[in-house]
């Protein structure tokens, strides 16, 4: 049992992201946190969402079960691990407008010492999951957060396609993941749950 507060926030159009978010939040309640599972407002508008069928199905499928992830819920967190797929090799709009809104945090010091790590999804083996989870990680550096890449530390990192800044994610034309990544997602929660829970009780 650990004391760590875990806030899973993630986006997602098709449910990739979601999927890995949701195998993050088994994991960190495994490891004995205290999990939210949190889907950042989507800010598309609805005439974009219903021209896309796999979208729409997603949007409509999660918007009343999955809470949205608020400025509270940052506070509460001693970790976050984010999940986004790429958009033109960065994190996509909705995150960033969810991240734009904690100038007020930041500025009084609350995001700071927090855990972090972050996943990533991309159509291309190349289209950008490194750069995605990079462009996170800046900003997290800005807030002051410690973060918890995976590096190499476990075998699932390799059979996931070896991505040690975060797990990632190719989602392959028929809309399912390419890579077996499951492992390394659950290995990554628990990695920062264990950061954490240093953290908190020596910081
Ligand atoms: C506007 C837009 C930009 C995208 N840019 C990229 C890209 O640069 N590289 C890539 O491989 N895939 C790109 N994709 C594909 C998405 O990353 C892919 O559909 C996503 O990872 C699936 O995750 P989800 O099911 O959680 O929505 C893009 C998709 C959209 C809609």
């Amino acid at each position: 049992m650990t004391n760590v507060k875990l806030a899973v926030i993630y986006y997602s159009s098709t449910g990739t992201n979601y999927q890995m978010a949701q195998w993050a939040e088994e994991a960190g309640k495994e490891a004995g946190a205290e999990v939210k599972l949190l889907r950042v407002a989507e800010t598309a508008p609805m005439a974009a969402i219903e021209q896309n069928e796999g979208w729409k199905a997603h949007f409509e499928a999660t918007k009343d079960i999955v809470p949205e992830a608020q400025l509270s819920d940052l506070e509460w967190a001693d970790a976050i691990i984010f999940s986004v797929p790429t958009r033109f090799g960065a994190m996509p709009s909705q995150l960033k407008a969810f991240i734009d809104t904690t100038g007020g945090l930041w500025f009084q010091g609350k995001l700071a010492n927090k855990a972090v790590s972050a996943m990533a999804s991309a159509s291309n083996a190349h289209g950008g999951h490194e750069a995605t989870i990079l462009s996170l990680y800046t900003t997290m550096m800005h807030w002051g957060a410690i973060i918890a890449a995976p590096g190499y530390t476990s075998d699932a990192i390799f059979a996931a396609g070896g991505n040690p800044y975060g797990t990632s994610v190719t989602q392959g034309q028929d809309g399912k993941m390419i890579e077996n990544v499951e492992p390394a997602v659950k290995h990554q929660a628990k990695r920062t749950v264990a950061v954490a829970a240093a953290l908190k009780n020596n910081l």
